[in-house]
């Protein structure tokens, strides 16, 4: 049997950068992938997401800019960008670069069989390592709706059916408002689908600032998304070619797909942690502030049950490959940015108002509506949309959150962000000097309002 230096379970963002630093430090490493190497994000995910979310954000955009008209959507031609996008669903590339890399590369489900030293079973063959990083993602959770699993999936879609659609359907039921909802909705809406959004909260977006869920509600009204809250979808069933679902609340829709976009769950079955004698939160893999589940074995990425974001996964190899190293690094997840790439795009970090009185902390909030106050959102469109909220806490006089609701907020949120981190006090946010005209000077006009 062969020992190694680390095995990599998972080929994800989270293992593939796993990967990539340990071969960079010349390791002897093997990764074992049972899909594809690129993992969820590049194949079902984030890619192909923002993909298809472009051509109609850029749409609206233009429809807002004066002075040009309206561009068409081509579907055969975002579809075919989107094809490129995610390699045809074709990894050999990749498979070759590992390769090269140095890494031995094993495409199969990998299971741990034993301790001291690690060991790992993929397609019959043992592998033995000193470490062993297990980066294995998360799956769609399936809603308990009477009738769902009669149905086939060429109706009742997940976001890979959905990511990787090839036509688009009349009408789509939309189950789940947060962001996968979000951007799955907008996306479908925006190609010609007729969209029903259920959700069971009591808002979208129902973990973010309740202002963050009224504006992306308002928007979802001016583009037709029917959007129902505080309900269910009780049960489905076929209807000629397509799907009759009834909501809890006694109303009924037709649909051609039913989506589901309800959560996900860390990707831990068959992977024999209990058979190895690794601790589990109810089967689940309860690592450490360093990633940690025992001496020598890791996990990253959604697997860790931690803010399921590809960042955060990319920041956990870093935690990881440092704590392999000697070098000490705990995970903070203090600040981390949550984008939804709707259009406009809904950015947040740090903490909401609701959270951080959970916290105990004294959260004193401000909103500035941009359009009254910047130059930037009216060179930007003629008819511009663009809201911020802060949150700071009062006793520390440090910002501790940050929402935005407008043009490119995934890229000027990233200020809050390494504020929030950083423990930036907020008398000295007031005294930076901001590019004008720039959607970041709202961080002045919001700082102002702060009663602090
Ligand atoms: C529709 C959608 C859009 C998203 N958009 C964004 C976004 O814009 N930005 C963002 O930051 N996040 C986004 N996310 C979240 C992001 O996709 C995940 O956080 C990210 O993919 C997690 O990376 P990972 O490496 O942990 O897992 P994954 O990407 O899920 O990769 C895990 C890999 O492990 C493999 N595997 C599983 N079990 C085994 C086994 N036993 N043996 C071998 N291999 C195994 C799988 O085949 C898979 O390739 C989105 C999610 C969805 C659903
Ligand atoms: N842009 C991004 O970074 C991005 C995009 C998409 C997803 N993600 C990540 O992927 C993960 C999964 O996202 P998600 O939106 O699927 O999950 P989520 O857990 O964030 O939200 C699920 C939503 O579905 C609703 N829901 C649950 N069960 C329901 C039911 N039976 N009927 C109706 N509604 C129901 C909940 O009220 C909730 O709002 C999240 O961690 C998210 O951050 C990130």
């Amino acid at each position: 049997m062969e020992h190694l230096d680390t095995i990599v379970v998972g080929m994800g963002p989270g293992g593939e950068s796993v990967a990539s630093r340990l071969l960079g430090e010349g390791q002897n490493v093997a990764v074992v992938e049972s899909g594809l190497i690129g993992g969820e994000c590049g194949y079902y995910a984030c890619i192909p997401s923002k993909v298809l979310l472009r051509a109609p954000e850029a749409q609206w955009e233009a429809a807002g800019v004066a002075g040009l008209s309206r561009p068409e959507l081509d579907w055969d031609g975002l579809r075919g960008y989107r094809d490129g996008m995610i390699r045809h669903l074709d990894d050999s590339a990749q498979v070759e670069d590992y390769r090269e890399l140095g890494a031995q590369v094993f495409k199969g489900r990998a299971r741990l069989v034993g301790r001291d030293p690690w060991r790992v079973v993929v397609n019959g063959t043992e592998l033995s390592a000193e470490h062993v990083v297990l980066a294995t993602g998360s799956e769609p959770v399936v809603p308990p709706i009477d009738g769902l699993s009669d149905l086939g999936s060429d109706v009742v879609w997940t976001n890979r059916e959905a990511t990787t659609l090839e036509s688009v359907p009349e009408r789509a039921v939309v189950v789940g408002g947060s962001a996968v909802g979000v951007e799955l909705s907008q996306f479908l809406a925006a190609l010609g689908s007729r969209v029903t959004v259920v959700q069971r909260g009591e808002r979208l977006l129902d973990r973010e600032d309740p202002r963050l869920c009224e504006l992306i509600a308002d928007r979802f009204e001016r583009e037709g998304i029917d959007v129902r809250t505080g309900t269910q979808v009780s049960s489905v069933a076929r209807q000629g070619r397509g799907v009759l679902a009834h909501l809890d609340d006694g109303t009924r829709v037709e649909t051609d797909v039913v989506v589901l976009a309800t959560g996900r769950r860390p990707r831990a079955e068959g992977l024999g942690l209990d058979e190895v004698g690794v601790d589990t939160d109810g089967g689940l893999p309860a690592v450490d502030e360093h990633c940690r589940l025992a001496p020598g074995l890791w996990a990253v990425g959604d697997l860790t049950g931690q803010a399921m974001f590809t960042h955060v996964a990319k920041y956990q190899a870093r935690v990881v490959t440092d704590n392999m190293f000697g070098r000490e690094h705990r995970a903070d997840y203090t600040g981390v940015p949550r984008v939804v790439f709707s259009f406009p795009e809904v950015a947040a970090a740090g903490l909401t108002e609701a959270a951080a009185r959970e916290r105990g902390l004294d959260p004193v909030v401000a909103e500035a509506d941009l359009t009254a106050e910047l130059a930037r959102p009216w060179t930007y469109a003629s008819d511009p949309v663009a809201r911020m909220g802060l949150v700071a806490d009062r006793s520390s006089g440090m910002l501790v959150g940050a929402w935005a609701f407008a043009p490119l907020s995934s890229e000027w949120i990233h200020t809050a962000a390494l504020a929030i981190r950083a423990r930036v006090p907020v008398q000295t946010l007031r005294n930076a000097v901001f590019q004008f005209p720039t959607f970041s000077e709202g961080y002045l006009s919001a700082l102002d309002r702060l009663d602090l």
